[in-house]
């Protein structure tokens, strides 16, 4: 593509943006109006018209996945990869410049990163070793204080507790977390991005290296940039840089975890030269859609203001799907899905988003048992899996022999006789000297300081470790891992459980040989130094899986409304739009998390391309009981012209939704069926109908299967023969 191809399927203002002068930019608009898109072709413009070389450019993305899109697209554009750009999340970017200077950052070569339960699995040691009440001073609390500290770019030292005895105790927990990981040599997440611009800021020289490099920085999303990252781009960016920014304020949703709208808002005071760019105009999704987003988010207080238009169709109005239970809501939408297959469309062109992680397991079941591929994103991911942790555990041990949280994982996993007792002792002693956990128990078992039992059931896991450290560097890393596999006895331990959870696990011990023998080190330039396994282990804790599944071509996504920032599929189903859910019970007394809430509303239905879903329940199964749930109040903030209710409920708090009449308790004859009545399903058998509701198309029934349970269906779909 040539020079003028590139500004040819932009309208005017992102031709504008795209082909800005040299300088600091923002560009601000809402959903779907082509931020991202501009982005990308602002590279390519700033190397074919500007004549960069890409490795003067530095871009940062929300995910690895937009990350690889991103580099793909940019080839697309060029005909030839963009070879020495840096593109990736700020973790990414910052664990690179780690791996390169690790000595400068004053870390070990062989560093390990910690994810988020392995942090707290640290700080419940440390918690415990001070010898704190749990239950007073929760170790989730302490966690949540240091990454909140960290992402303020706040170190113990910088901190005054003054006289209040809560901060007084976080912060000598923070301090002795601080200590506990730089003996073990381990980073968490927070931890990346700080240690990086302390490099750079106590390193000048490293600084102004990356600084004639990069003179190009990008960013998407930038509504949800905290302080440190912010501050990490303004030290990169320099006198001589230039800042590139695309973002949306009504898509600011990670203010619980820090993220700072302010950045966003107050870019032109800090970088007054810039110009602002706005665009309006819509391409993703329906009229119907964007109309009623537009609803939604205007009840905000507090916002730049903007409407966006389309120039589409109005589309099929949203779909108002009111659920008995959860698991009516999700046989419903496998249903809906099920027929959008039936019209030739692809399963992939369809997500599910809900608001917590807890909410897909019913779905997944409902999937399962319709024999639906699906993928989840996020959650529990590959690498989170606690077998697997365990395995990666005495991989980074073998690596690393001073990494404290590996040691602990698996000292005792599986059982090897090393009781509380004996690792109590090591604890102590280790505190006591500022030594490692290895450390001590080298010197202790040396010291002969263990019982015969305690002493040779350590010794022996010394040994192991030990045994399993190869002794030529190029031994290939699968095979090292079959080794850990079947030699530390993991195997074996989790085949006595016989049940199907056990299975699955020795299915993903098996899965792991694979991974590491199929694994590409990334062509990034930190991994190149560095050894297959250490490689493969930052992967691991980086990418966590985030493209698991990909074996499936063709599957439903799932994910939480917060991972789908940024993505956009034909069709979405949103689940659980009940009060107490969705906004959380947390938000209904909290003008600032309510109008987060509402944002993350605005950004999971721009999601939609052509056709939006969004289901509630009248019971769920929550917090161990059943609740009577009532329709979240995004609903009511509906225009009643963009939505159509598929099944309406008496009880609604939104008059125009109730006003449209209900269809629920209808006369038994409307569906043809009595209850009593015997029926007989193709796949559930045979079974008594007790309960029928609606009419016409929206006809259901509920059915007692002899050997299926109870399941509600859909009278058009279902097929029953009556008996
Ligand atoms: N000028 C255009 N002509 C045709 N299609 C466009 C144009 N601009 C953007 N699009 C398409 O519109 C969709 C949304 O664009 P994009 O994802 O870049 O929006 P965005 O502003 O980044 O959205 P979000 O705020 O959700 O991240 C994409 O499918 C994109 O290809
Ligand atoms: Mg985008």
């Amino acid at each position: 593509m040539d020079v003028s191809e590139l500004l040819n399927d932009l309208n005017k203002p992102q031709r504008e943006a795209v082909a800005a002068p040299l300088g600091h930019a923002r560009i601000l608009a809402g959903a779907g109006s082509g931020k991202t898109r501009v982005l990308v072709h602002r590279i390519a413009w700033l190397i074919q018209a500007e004549d960069f070389s890409p490795a003067n450019i530095l871009a940062v993305t929300f995910t690895n996945k937009a990350a690889a899109e991103m580099r793909g697209r940019i080839e697309d554009i060029l005909g030839y990869p963009p070879g020495g750009m840096w593109v990736g999340t700020f973790h990414g970017l910052a664990h690179r410049l780690l791996r390169s200077h690790w000595k400068d950052a004053d870390l070990p070569q062989s560093f390990q990163i910690l994810d988020s339960d392995d942090q707290l699995r640290m700080i419940k040691r440390i918690v415990r070793a001070m010898e704190l009440d749990e239950a007073q001073w929760p170790p989730k609390q302490a966690q949540w204080y240091i990454n909140g500290q960290k992402d303020e770019g706040l170190r113990a030292k910088d901190i005054q507790a003054g006289n209040d005895p809560y901060s007084q105790k976080m912060l000598a927990i923070y301090q002795a977390y601080e200590q506990a990981c730089q003996r073990a040599g381990v980073i968490d997440f927070a931890e990346i991005l700080l240690r990086s611009h302390e490099l750079w800021l106590k390193r000048p020289d490293i600084l102004a290296q990356y600084q004639q490099r990069f003179r190009q920085i990008l960013v998407d999303e930038f509504q949800d940039t905290n302080t440190l990252q912010y501050a990490w781009l303004r030290l990169l960016t320099g006198h001589s840089g230039n800042l590139f920014i695309v973002g949306d304020d009504d898509q600011s949703i990670y203010g619980w975890r820090g993220a700072r709208i302010e950045n966003i808002l107050q870019f032109d005071n800090d970088y007054p030269n810039s110009t602002t760019i706005r665009l309006e105009q819509n391409y993703r999704s329906t009229g119907n859609i964007l109309k009623a987003a537009n609803a939604v988010i205007a009840n905000n207080s507090e916002r730049l203001g903007k409407e966006l238009w389309t120039d589409g169709e109005d589309g099929t109005p949203i779909q108002v799907y009111n659920a008995f239970n959860e698991r009516d809501e999700a046989s419903y939408l496998v249903s809906q899905i099920n027929k959008w297959v039936d019209d030739g469309k692809q399963r992939s062109d369809t997500a599910v988003l809900y608001r917590s992680n807890a909410q897909s397991r019913v779905i997944e079941e409902a999937l399962l048992q319709a024999n639906m591929p699906y993928r989840v994103y996020g959650g529990l991911r590959f690498f989170e899996r606690a077998e697997i942790k365990d395995v990666l555990a005495y991989l980074r041990l073998v690596a690393n022999r001073q990494d404290d949280a590996a040691f602990e994982r698996i000292v005792n996993t599986p059982t090897r006789g090393i009781g509380a007792a004996t690792l109590t002792q090591l604890r102590q002693y280790a505190r006591e000297r500022g030594i490692t956990m290895w450390q001590s128990s080298r010197e202790m078992l040396d010291a002969k300081a263990f019982a015969a039992r305690a002493g040779n059931a350590l010794a022996g896991f010394i040994t192991l470790i030990d045994s399993l450290t190869p002794e030529q560097p190029d031994m290939p890393l699968h095979e090292l891992t079959q080794l850990v596999i079947d030699e530390t006895g993991l195997r074996a331990h989790f085949a006595k459980d016989k049940s199907e959870k056990g299975q699955g696990r020795i299915e993903n011990l098996d899965e792991l040989a694979t991974a590491t023998r199929q694994f590409v080190r990334p062509q990034d330039e930190e991994f190149e130094s560095m050894s297959d396994l250490d490689a493969f282990l930052s992967h691991a804790a980086l990418e966590a899986g985030e493209n698991q599944g990909d074996r499936w071509e063709d599957c439903v996504q799932l994910m939480t409304l917060h991972s789908a920032k940024g993505l956009e599929f034909p069709m979405v189903f949103m689940v659980g739009m009940e009060e107490g859910l969705f906004p959380g019970q947390k938000s209904s007394d909290d003008p600032l998390r309510l109008a987060e809430e509402r944002r993350l509303c605005y950004v999971g239905m721009t999601r939609a391309r052509q056709t939006l879903y969004l289901l509630y329940t009248e019971q769920r199964f929550l917090y161990g009981q059943e609740m009577i749930q009532r329709p979240s109040r995004f609903l009511s903030e509906l225009p009643t012209a963009c939505i159509e209710e598929v099944r309406a409920r008496n009880n609604l708090v939104s008059p125009s939704l109730a006003s449209k009449g209900r269809s629920s308790g209808v006369d038994t004859n409307e569906t043809g069926l009595k209850t009593g009545q015997q029926v007989h399903h193709q796949k559930f058998g045979s079974g008594i109908v007790i309960d029928t509701e609606g009419a016409g198309k929206n006809a259901r029934v509920q059915v007692n299967f002899k050997h299926a349970g109870s399941k509600w269906l859909v009278l058009a779909y279902a097929k029953l023969d009556v008996l």
